[in-house]
C-alpha cells in the first residue's frame, strides 16, 4: 500500500508514534523515528528492521530537526509524510489557594515549547523537503499530520497549559494547510481522546478504569493501532485537508 513512501515520525519511540511507525512499515513504507536521545528510539528502530532508522531529536531544536532531514535524505532520498506525535503532559491548577502558589510559569512555558513550538518547528522544516517532491497526478507532494488532543476543546481542571498547547496545534492547522496548498502539501490534525500509551500509564490503574467508563462507546482506552489506522486513512484520502479529526469514542471530558 505504501511502497516507496518515506515518513518522519516524531515521538516515534513510544505510544501513538511507535504504533504509526509499525503500521507504515507493515504497509511497505520506510520510516525515520525521531525522539529524544534518552528515549528507547534506537531499540525501536532496530526492532522495526531495515526500513527504519532512529535520529535523536528534540523537536524544539532547529538543528536536531535539520539533522533528521539530512539523515532522511541520505538514507531514503525523499520525504512524503511527517507525523508529529512528540508531546508531554502536564497538570497544575492556575492557583493553589492552600499553598498560596500560582501556576508554575516554567511548566507552562515548557508544555507550550514542546507541544506547540516543537510541532511548529517540525512542520516549518519538513515542508521545505516535502515541497521538493514531484507532484502526483492529483498535484499532491505530501502530507503533514499533527497530534492535538480532545483537551484542546474540553480541557479539564489542571490542564490550562496542556490544553493551550493543543489548542495552538488545532488553531494553526487551517492556516498552515492554506500556506502549503499551492505546493500540494496537506495538513491534518488528529485530536485523540484517551489512548493506552506510556503517557496515560502515568495514571494509576483505578483512575484509568474510571476514565474508560466515561467513554460512551467503546468504553475503553483506544489502542495506539487505532490511531495509526487514522494516520493511514489520512495519507490515503487526498480530500482530507486543513481539518482536525477527533478520535475519541464520542468522549466529552468533564471538568
Ligand atoms: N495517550 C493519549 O491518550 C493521548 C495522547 N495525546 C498526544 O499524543 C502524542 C503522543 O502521546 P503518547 O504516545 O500517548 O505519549 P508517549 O509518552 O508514549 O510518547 C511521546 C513521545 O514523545 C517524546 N518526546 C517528548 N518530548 C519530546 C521532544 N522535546 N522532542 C522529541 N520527542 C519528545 C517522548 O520521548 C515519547 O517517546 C502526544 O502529543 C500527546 O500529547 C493526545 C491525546 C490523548
Ligand atoms: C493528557 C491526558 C490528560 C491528562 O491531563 C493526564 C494525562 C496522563 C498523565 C496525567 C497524570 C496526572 O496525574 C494528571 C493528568 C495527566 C497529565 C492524559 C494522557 C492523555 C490525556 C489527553 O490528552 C486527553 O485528551
Amino acid at each position: 500500500m505504501f511502497k516507496g513512501l518515506v515518513g518522519i515520525i516524531t515521538g516515534g519511540a513510544s505510544g501513538l508514534g511507535r504504533a504509526t511507525a509499525e503500521l507504515l512499515i507493515k504497509q511497505g513504507g520506510r520510516v525515520i523515528v525521531c525522539d529524544l536521545p534518552t528515549s528507547p528510539g534506537s531499540d525501536t528502530a532496530k526492532q522495526l528492521g531495515e526500513n527504519a532508522a532512529f535520529v535523536p531529536v528534540d523537536v524544539t531544536s532547529e538543528q536536531d530537526v535539520k539533522n533528521a532531514l539530512q539523515t532522511t535524505m541520505d538514507k531514503f532520498g525523499r520525504l512524503d509524510v511527517a507525523v508529529n506525535c512528540a508531546g508531554i503532559a502536564s497538570a497544575c491548577r492556575i492557583y493553589n489557594f492552600k499553598k498560596n502558589q500560582p501556576f508554575d510559569l516554567k511548566l507552562f512555558q515548557k508544555t507550550i515549547e514542546v507541544n506547540l513550538v516543537g510541532t511548529f518547528n517540525v512542520i516549518r522544516l519538513v515542508a521545505g523537503m516535502i515541497g521538493k517532491n514531484a507532484p502526483d497526478a492529483d498535484g499532491q507532494r505530501g502530507v503533514i499530520i499533527n497530534t492535538a488532543s480532545i483537551a484542546a476543546f474540553d480541557g479539564q481542571i489542571g490542564q490550562a497549559a496542556y490544553s493551550a498547547s493543543k489548542a495552538g496545534v488545532v488553531g494553526m492547522t487551517l492556516p498552515i494547510a492554506r500556506d502549503l496548498a499551492k505546493q500540494g502539501i496537506r495538513v491534518v490534525t488528529i485530536a485523540p481522546g484517551l489512548f493506552r500509551t506510556p503517557m496515560m500509564q502515568q495514571l494509576p490503574e483505578p483512575a484509568i478504569k474510571e476514565l474508560e467508563a466515561s467513554v460512551p462507546f467503546p468504553s475503553r482506552l483506544g489502542n495506539p493501532h487505532e490511531y495509526a489506522l487514522l494516520v493511514q486513512s489520512i495519507i490515503q484520502n487526498t480530500m482530507l485537508n486543513g481539518e482536525v479529526i477527533r478520535l475519541d469514542g464520542s468522549l466529552r471530558m468533564q471538568p
